[in-house]
C-alpha cells in the first residue's frame, strides 16, 4: 500500500519537504503547480514523483496534504480542499510562519473525516523557490505542530511519524503562543534588519562609501533583509497585532538608548550590554535556529577562465556542502573575490583546508 503525499506550493519549504519524503519506502510525492513550466521543472529537478496543475488531482486519494504556499493564501487553499471529496482520514497540515489564524480557520470549517494540524518547520533561509530546496534544510531544527483540541492521538502520531524523514525535532505549541514567540525571535529581527539596511541605503544616497564599507558584520546581521518581500508581507500582516505591540516595546528600548546617550549615561549603556551578553550566552547551542547561520570564506581568485568551475568542482568531489557562491568583485585590473557560504562551520573548515592546499589566498 502506498502513502500519497500532496504538496501545494513546491518552493523552498514545499520542495525541501518533498525531497525529504521522495524515494522513501511506499511513498509517492505529488506536487501541485500553477503553471505547466513549473510542473516540468519539479519533475526535471527530481523533487516530486508526479506534478499536476489540478488541485483535485493532487488532493485525490492523498493521505497527507502539505500546504506550503504564502501565509496569505493558506485559508484559500484550505477552504478549497474542505469542499472536495478527500480520502477518509486524510491529514492536512501547513508550514506557514504564523499559526493562530490558520488554526482558527480550520476550526471554523468543521472538517469531517479529515484532520488539520498546523505546522511550522523552524528553519529556512533568505532564498526562495524550488531551486533553493534541499532535504537537509530541517535536519536538527525544531518543527512546531499545533494539534487542535480533541484531535485523536493516533492522527497526531501519524504526522509525527512521517516527519521523522525531516530529521527535525517536533515540538507541540499552542498557536497563539507560537505567534508571540516567533514574532519576537524571527518577525521582529526581519523588520529591524530591513529598517537598518534601508537607513544605510538612504545615507548611501549622499556618499557611496556607506555601501562599499558595509562588509563583514553588517552583511551578517542583515542577511535576513534579503528575504522574499511577498512571503514577508504576508507574514507581517498576518501577525500584525503582535508585531505592533512588539514594535512599541522596541521603540521603548531605543528611546532608552536615546536617553542614555543624551544624559551621557555610561553606566546605563554598560548595564544594557552586560544584560544582553548574559542572556545571549545562555542561548542554546548546537541546534539549528530559526535564523540560520552562514559561514563564509572569501577567496582571491585570479582572472583565469574556468577558475570558478574548478573551485566548485573540487568542493563538490570532496562532498563539502556549499550553500551559496558569489563573485563579489571581478574587474580586469584586480583579482576577483569569491564568497563561498556554508551552513555548517565544519564544511567551511574543510573547504578552507582544501583551498589552502590548492594555494588560494583565503580570508575569513
Ligand atoms: N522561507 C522560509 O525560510 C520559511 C518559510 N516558511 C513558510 O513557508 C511557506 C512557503 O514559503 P517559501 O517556501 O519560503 O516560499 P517560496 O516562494 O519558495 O514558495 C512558495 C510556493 O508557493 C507557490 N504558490 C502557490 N500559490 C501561490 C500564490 N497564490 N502566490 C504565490 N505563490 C504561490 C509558489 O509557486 C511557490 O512554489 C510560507 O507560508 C512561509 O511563511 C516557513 C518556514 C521557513
Ligand atoms: O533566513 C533565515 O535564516 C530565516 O529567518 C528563515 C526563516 C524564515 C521564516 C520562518 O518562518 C522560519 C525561518
Amino acid at each position: 500500500m502506498t502513502t500519497k503525499i500532496a504538496i501545494f506550493g513546491v518552493g523552498l519549504i514545499g520542495g525541501s519537504l518533498a525531497l525529504c519524503f521522495k524515494g522513501k519506502p511506499g511513498i509517492t510525492v505529488v506536487g501541485h503547480a500553477h503553471r505547466p513550466v513549473s510542473a516540468e521543472k519539479y519533475i526535471s529537478r527530481g523533487v516530486v514523483d508526479e506534478a499536476t496543475l489540478s488541485i483535485e488531482e493532487a488532493a485525490l486519494d492523498a493521505d497527507f496534504i502539505f500546504l506550503c504556499v504564502p501565509v496569505g493564501k493558506l485559508d484559500e487553499y484550505l477552504t478549497k480542499l474542505s469542499s472536495m471529496p478527500l480520502k477518509k482520514g486524510c491529514i492536512i497540515t501547513d508550514v506557514g510562519s504564523t499559526k493562530a489564524s490558520i488554526a482558527a480557520a480550520a476550526a471554523k470549517l468543521g472538517l469531517e473525516d479529515v484532520y488539520f494540524i498546523g505546522g511550522h518547520p523552524m528553519a529556512g533561509s533568505e532564498r526562495s523557490g524550488v531551486e533553493a530546496a534541499t532535504p537537509l534544510l530541517f535536519e536538527n531544527a525544531y518543527y512546531v505542530l499545533t494539534p487542535p483540541p480533541g484531535l485523536p492521538e493516533g492522527v497526531y502520531e501519524s504526522l509525527v511519524h512521517l516527519l521523522v524523514y525531516t530529521r527535525a525535532q517536533i515540538v507541540k505549541v499552542d498557536p497563539v503562543e507560537h505567534d508571540r514567540i516567533v514574532g519576537a525571535i524571527s518577525h521582529l529581527p526581519h523588520i529591524i534588519a530591513v529598517a537598518l539596511v534601508n537607513q544605510v541605503c538612504d545615507y548611501n544616497e549622499t556618499n557611496s562609501l556607506y555601501r562599499r564599507l558595509a562588509a563583514g558584520g553588517f552583511r551578517d546581521i542583515t542577511r535576513i533583509a534579503s528575504s522574499d518581500p511577498l512571503i514577508w508581507r504576508d507574514i507581517l500582516l498576518n501577525n500584525r497585532d503582535i508585531m505592533l505591540q512588539m514594535l512599541s516595546d522596541w521603540n521603548e528600548g531605543i528611546t532608552s538608548f536615546v536617553q542614555m546617550l543624551e544624559a551621557e549615561d555610561g553606566e546605563g549603556i554598560t548595564e544594557a550590554f552586560a544584560k544582553a551578553n548574559d542572556f545571549r550566552s545562555e542561548l542554546p547551542e548546537g541546534r539549528k535556529g530559526m535564523i540560520t547561520s552562514s559561514f563564509d570564506l572569501y577567496i582571491d581568485v585570479p582572472d583565469h577562465p574556468g577558475i570558478i568551475g574548478k573551485i566548485a568542482t573540487e568542493i563538490g568531489i570532496n562532498h563539502i556542502n556549499l550553500s551559496n557562491m558569489q563573485i563579489i568583485e571581478s574587474r580586469e585590473d584586480v583579482p576577483g573575490i569569491m564568497r563561498l557560504s556554508f551552513r555548517q562551520e565544519t564544511d567551511m573548515e574543510r573547504a578552507k583546508e582544501l583551498l589552502n592546499n590548492m594555494d588560494y589566498s583565503i580570508s575569513l
